[in-house]
């Protein structure tokens, strides 16, 4: 199995082993968390999932994989830290929102590299991922990728340019739903019904709407009407949100997100 290095060992770093280990596309012993200095953290992660703590950079040279799952703002002092400790043709898998391959390539070399935009449900194996590949990737390594990121969930691959249309829709994606979730719970706890009420209540509507999606094969305005009643309780919800210009509110959600995956890209 590849020993894997971890560069950054928070939320999406944490999703993308827990995601592995219980998929079986990693062994814990050969993982090894990185980050700056919160010594906790790796002990909380080593403790939890039994993944290795990178003692020094030395032990960067025999990866198979290094990936980078800093902040993009950390990026460039990160790549650098580890730029004289990685073998030159170690590839590499970045989540980094914004941050091209090529910016990976001025610092750290050409070499294989895998762009991914993933989310947090790859924890459990249902993210939802694009990913772009350069030129360096072979067929053999593009193939791992792929079944490194199929374990975790759905992946498609996309031009690198698309990457920040993904981040803003999927990448962010699962924070609008628990918004929308917050949103329902404050609405229903104020007809008196218990928060867990409307939870379970709510999960289960959105599961069952994307399952319908999924499923029926049926576009969703199509769907959308067979649950709107001519007058009914359905009709007046919608009028609110249209009232309320929620088409809109959503279309500038995702062009605000994708413009701001373009101004880190700038911002390197
Ligand atoms: N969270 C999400 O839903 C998603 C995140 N991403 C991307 O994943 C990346 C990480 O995001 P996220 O996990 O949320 O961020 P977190 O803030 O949770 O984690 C960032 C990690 O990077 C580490 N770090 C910072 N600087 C350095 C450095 N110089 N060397 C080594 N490690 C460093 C931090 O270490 P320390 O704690 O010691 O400072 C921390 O472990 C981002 O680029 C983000 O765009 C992509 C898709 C979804
Ligand atoms: O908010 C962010 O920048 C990261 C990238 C996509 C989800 N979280």
């Amino acid at each position: 199995m590849q020993k894997i290095v971890f560069v950054g060992a928070g939320a999406m770093a944490e999703a993308l082993i827990q995601g592995w280990i219980y998929q079986e596309v990693a062994e814990t012993n050969n993982i090894y968390m990185s980050n700056r200095s919160n010594y906790e953290r790796l002990d909380y992660l080593s403790s939890t999932y039994g993944v290795n703590i990178l003692q020094n950079k030395e032990q960067l040279f025999d990866a198979d994989l290094v990936v980078l799952a800093i902040k993009p703002k950390d990026g460039k002092i990160a790549m650098e830290a580890i730029k004289p400790f990685i073998a030159d043709n170690t590839p590499i898998l970045t989540v980094m929102a914004g941050i091209s391959m090529e910016t990976v390539s001025n610092i750290l070399g050409e070499r294989p590299i895998a762009r991914v935009m993933p989310n947090t449900s790859a924890s459990i194996g249902m993210s939802a991922s694009g990913v772009a590949f350069n030129e360096f990737v072979t067929e053999k390594q593009k193939e791992r990728f792929i079944e490194m990121l199929d374990a975790i969930g759905i992946v498609i691959e996309v031009d690198e340019d698309k990457l920040h249309a993904v981040t803003a829709l999927s990448g962010s994606g699962p924070a609008y739903l628990y918004y929308l979730v917050e949103a329902f719970e404050k609405a229903g706890t104020e007809f008196g019904l218990p928060k867990e009420t409307v939870r379970k209540l709510m999960v289960q509507t959105i599961a069952g709407s994307a399952a319908m999606l999924e499923r029926v094969k049926e576009e969703p305005n199509v769907l959308r009407r067979k649950v709107t009643s001519p007058g009914g309780t359905t009709e007046a919800g919608i009028q609110a949100l249209e009232d309320h210009h929620f088409n809109e509110a959503i279309s500038n959600c995702i062009k605000s997100a994708e413009a701001r995956s373009r101004e880190l890209a700038k911002s390197e």
